[in-house]
Formats: C-alpha cells, structure tokens, sequence
C-alpha cells in the first residue's frame, strides 16, 4: 500500500474534484469506493451526484440570462434516479424512442420540455409522444415528416417540428461519433432543407416551430459548431424568405469530456461565441435548445472491477479482470481509452505493463492495452470516464447479468440499479413443450 511520501505521487482522477485520493485510497465523494465494492461486489458502476449537479451548474453559469432549454440527452445515461435528478434539477430531455419517452414520464420529467430525435421513428412512437405533448419531433428525413403529419392529422393533433439538418461539417470526433457529415445517416442534407421546410409548411399535421442540428460526439473545438452555426443562420434567413419563422434553434450535444489528456469544450467558452453570432445577426429573439449528454455525466461515473487473474505471457501481460465488453464496450467498439485507477494503489512494487481484459470469448474484450499499473490478484481497479455510455450500452453475451449501480451522495449512497440475476437473465425465455 501506499505510503505517505508516495501519495504526492497518485494521479489525479478524470472525475475530480467527486473522485479523488484519500489517504492513498479512491474514493467518491466521501466514500471509499474499495468499501462499495466490497457491499455490492463487481463489476460494480459508481457515480457521484455532486459531480453531475457541478456539470449541469456549468451549463447554468454559461447560459446566464440568456433564453437556453437544456434537454439532457439521456442516450448517454439512462437510469431511471440519474433521470430524476435532471429532472429536479429543471433539465428538459432529449429522447430517441418511446422506452426513453416512458422513462422521462416515470422519472418525473416534464414531457413539455423533450425532444424528440432519431432517424426511425415508428408511428406508434409518435402517437405516444404526440399525446405526451413533447416540445418537438426533430424530424430526420423527408419521409417522417410525411408520417409524422398522417399520424397528427389521425389524431386530430398538429405536431410541432424542427428539421434536424446535416449541415456537412467535420466534428473533428472519432469517425464512429460523427453525425454531421453527408456521408452519415443523420439529418436532411442543408442543400435540400429549405425545399423540406416548404413541404413542412403544406402538410397538415405538423407546425415548423425550430431548426436542430447535432454534428457529433466528444467533440473539444468550438470550431465545428460555428462552422455549423453560419450555414445554419444561413438556412434561418432563407426561411424567412420563404414566410417561415422558426422559435428556436436546437444545436445538439456532444461537448467533449476529460478521458486521457484532452480539454474539455468548456460549455460558457462555447455559448459566449455562439450568442454573439447569433446576436450580431440579429437572431437575439430565438431560443436556444441543447441536447448535452456526454458533458454531464461521463466524468462522474467510474466501473468498478476485480482482478481475477494476472497472466503474464511472452508477449504481453494480461490482466484478466470481471468487467468486459458486456459491461463497458466503448474500448471494443471505438478502441475508446479510459483511465484504469488501482482503487487502493500500492507503492511497495514497480508497475509493469498491463492489458486489461475481461473475460468473455471475444478478442476485442478488452478495457485497456499497455497501462503501466503494480496490481495483484483481488485488486480493485477504477475504470475512469464511464457515466456515459457504459451501462445503457452494456449487454448480456455469453449470459453475464449486468452490473449494478450505485449513487453515491457524500456519505450515502443508493442502489440505483441491482444486479441482474440469472432469472432476469432468462425472463421470457421459454422451453419447449
Ligand atoms: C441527436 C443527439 N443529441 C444529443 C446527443 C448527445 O451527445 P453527447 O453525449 O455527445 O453530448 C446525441 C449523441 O451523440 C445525439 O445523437
Ligand atoms: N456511444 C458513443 C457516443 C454516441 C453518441 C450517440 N449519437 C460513445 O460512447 O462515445
């Protein structure tokens, strides 16, 4: 273990100031997290409620008396206490399915402040949010605007639109994060938006009430979204040609978070330059709308995980811990990096080069290569940055129950989520007659 001259030395966490080094062990708030792991056992997912009151305290303090909805895009964290919290918090919600619509509603969430995005939404999913009463259908192509009129008009409602548009620009993100260039899914092209806003106008079951656009993921340049901005004051100005005035002006997520040694986009450095653009062209009156996930919660989460085995080979040392890509599949999917904190770090050897990898029969199962790390067998590692996009993505292959969560605030804490078990594991499975 750590001794007190050594302690100089610990790193300081992606989450701090919510995690950080106590006497040589890591704890989250005012909790040990070795003593958490220990109750709940592993893999085990942690988050701090200060750490996502100081996130979404930083969008407040840029917004200032500006007219901002946030909706926080719940996409990258859904449980349902994280959801309730922005909601008590007064966060609007940026939802991309109708299970995101009904956790929203049971979390307490104000279904007048939410969203709604995603480029395949069944009409089904829009009656429920039409009789919900959401602020907006991000409408994604041509043809949902179609169907999303048809099922309006069935329902004797008028369905308040944005037209979610691509405006082609780079997000300087990972390839896979990437949502605003022609190449991607996403978003009606800008070239052709205006022809679309036309259409909008004509049908009956929908009302043009704003302009959305989201260009990408961990995004740490304010450049792309300016890029974004001009062409998108662009389109707001040929609209209004066109006798089609928009309210508000949705500018997504994707703010950038600390995993490695990146700068945060730092949303008050972000919103100062968007607010002069938009009032040095006059565009003061229109409300702002953005759909921050990442930004909020990444940073104060952590996934807890034991060493099971060391297993050094001729060519690289394995750490063969009990979380895997079920539990955290950013690393496989993206070869994402996370930060890998010993919960107790020792100082009575010299770290050596790790991989650390889970246990399922995959390859790519694995959380990350060549982290110089003195660990034992039964150590308590921290996988850093994993409040968002970590649990909702995890899975059940080779019939591994997902992990619990725990919220920790100060010296509480609250299972927010209980481990799976081999009943939830098979529920609605049936054997045959
Ligand atoms: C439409 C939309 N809005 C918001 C978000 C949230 O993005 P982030 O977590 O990067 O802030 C996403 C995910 O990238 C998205 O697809
Ligand atoms: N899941 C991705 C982000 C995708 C955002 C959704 N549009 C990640 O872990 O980074």
């Amino acid at each position: 273990m750590s001794s007190p001259s050594d302690l100089q030395n610990l790193p300081q966490p992606a989450g701090f100031p919510h995690f950080h080094f106590v006497s040589g062990e890591l704890h989250v708030e005012s909790l040990a997290l070795s003593t958490l792991a220990k109750q709940y056992g592993t893999p085990l997912y942690v988050y701090s409620r200060a750490a996502i009151g100081q996130a979404w305290q930083s969008y407040v303090n840029a917004i200032g008396s500006r007219r901002v909805l946030v909706c926080y895009g719940m996409k990258a964290n859904s449980n349902l206490a994280i959801l309730q919290e922005f909601a008590r918090l007064g966060s609007g919600f940026d939802i991309v399915s109708d299970g995101e619509l009904a956790r929203v509603l049971k979390a307490g969430g104000d279904a007048g402040k939410v969203v709604f995005s995603g480029v395949g939404k069944q009409a089904w999913e829009m009656e429920q949010a039409l009789a919900a009463g959401v602020k907006c259908f991000n409408v994604e192509s041509v043809a949902e605007l179609h169907r999303l009129s048809d099922v309006a008009s069935r329902m004797g409602r008028l369905a308040p639109v944005s037209l979610r548009v691509n405006p082609d620009v780079d997000a300087q993100t990972h390839p896979y994060i990437s949502t605003g260039l022609k190449e991607n899914k996403f978003g009606i092209a800008i070239e052709t938006a205006s022809e679309a806003y036309q259409l909008a106008k004509s049908l009956p079951g929908v009302e043009v009430v704003g302009l959305d656009c989201h260009i990408g993921s961990q995004i740490t340049e304010v450049s792309p979204y300016l890029d974004a901005l001009d062409k998108l004051i662009a389109l707001i100005k040929e609209l209004s040609g066109h006798g089609i005035h928009i309210k508000h002006l949705d500018l997504g997520g994707g703010l950038g978070i600390r995993y490695d040694d990146e700068t945060p986009l730092d949303p008050s450095i972000l919103l100062n330059k968007v607010f002069a653009r938009l009032d040095s062209f006059g565009l003061t009156h229109l409300e702002l709308v953005l759909e921050p996930g990442r930004s909020l919660v990444g940073n104060a989460g952590v996934l807890l995980t034991e060493v099971q085995f060391l297993k050094p080979t001729a060519d690289r040392s394995f750490a063969i811990v009990d979380a895997g890509m079920n539990d955290l599949m950013r690393p496989a999917l993206y070869e994402a990096w996370h930060g890998v904190l010993p919960v107790r770090p020792r100082s009575d050897f010299a770290p050596t080069q790790w991989d650390v990898v889970g246990p399922v029969c995959e390859s790519a199962d694995w959380l990350a290569k060549g982290r110089m790390l003195a660990i034992e067998q039964g150590d308590v590692l921290a996988i850093e940055s994993a409040g968002a996009y970590g649990f909702v993505m995890a899975g059940n292959y080779n019939s591994r129950p997902k992990a619990a969560e725990i919220l920790v605030d100060g010296v509480e804490h609250h299972v927010i989520r209980e481990r799976e078990t081999f009943e939830d594991l098979v529920r609605g499975e049936h054997l045959l007659r």
